[in-house]
């Protein structure tokens, strides 16, 4: 791979570890700075694919470009990724006792510019949470700048009932599209 030159457009540490267990090891990570605001309307899915999209053309970098975006979603609702206690607690009581959706995209950007895109859709359902169930986790920290404020890869995988879909897809990068898309731009991945 590393003779093609590739290029990971994330600022995410989860994005870099997941690509490792593919046996990749990117050339650069180049984190892209990207106006994150959904538009008005905009479904969950739409928006995943529209910001890995955006990330993929936000950087400059020559050979293949790999980025991706994480999106939680109640219904057409988009959640914010939390920034304070109050945005975290609102997000979990939203999601308390109900199934919500977790879009993961993933976009290949090719040398001459092609992008290529999967969509890593996902159902998480959380137990009914209890008002010290959630105080806890708010005190964690685990919440700060997550999408929906929560990351399963800590504490809150424990409050999780059931989820269907893939793991690596709710933490960033699912494993799955991310090895077909590479394989369907002709990168050998063995
Ligand atoms: C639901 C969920 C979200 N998250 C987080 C990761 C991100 O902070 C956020 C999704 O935002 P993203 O914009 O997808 O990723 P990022 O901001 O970490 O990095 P970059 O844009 O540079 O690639 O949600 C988890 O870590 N685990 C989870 O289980």
């Amino acid at each position: 791979m590393s003779a093609l030159h590739l290029t990971l457009a994330s600022a995410s540490p989860r994005r870099r570890d997941l690509l490792a267990r593919l046996g990749i090891e990117p050339d650069a990570i180049a984190p892209a700075d990207i106006d994150e605001t959904p538009q008005a309307g905009e479904r969950p899915r739409d928006y995943a694919l529209r910001m890995g999209r955006e990330k993929a053309l936000a950087i400059e970098a020559s050979g293949y470009v790999l980025t991706g975006d994480t999106v939680v979603a109640a219904g057409r609702r988009i959640l914010p990724k939390t920034e304070t206690e109050d945005e975290a607690r609102r997000c979990l009581e939203l999601l308390s006792g109900r199934r919500h959706d977790v879009l993961t995209s993933v976009v290949l950007r090719a040398p001459d510019g092609m992008l290529r895109e999967r969509l890593n859709a996902n159902i998480v359902r959380f137990k009914s949470l209890s008002p010290r169930e959630i105080d806890a986790y708010i005190a964690g920290g685990e919440w700060h700048g997550k999408a929906g404020g929560y990351a399963i890869q800590g504490m809150a995988e424990a409050l999780i009932q059931w989820m269907r879909g893939s793991h690596s897809g709710v933490m960033g990068l699912p494993l799955y599209e991310t090895r077909a898309l590479l394989k369907s731009a002709g990168l050998a991945l063995d």
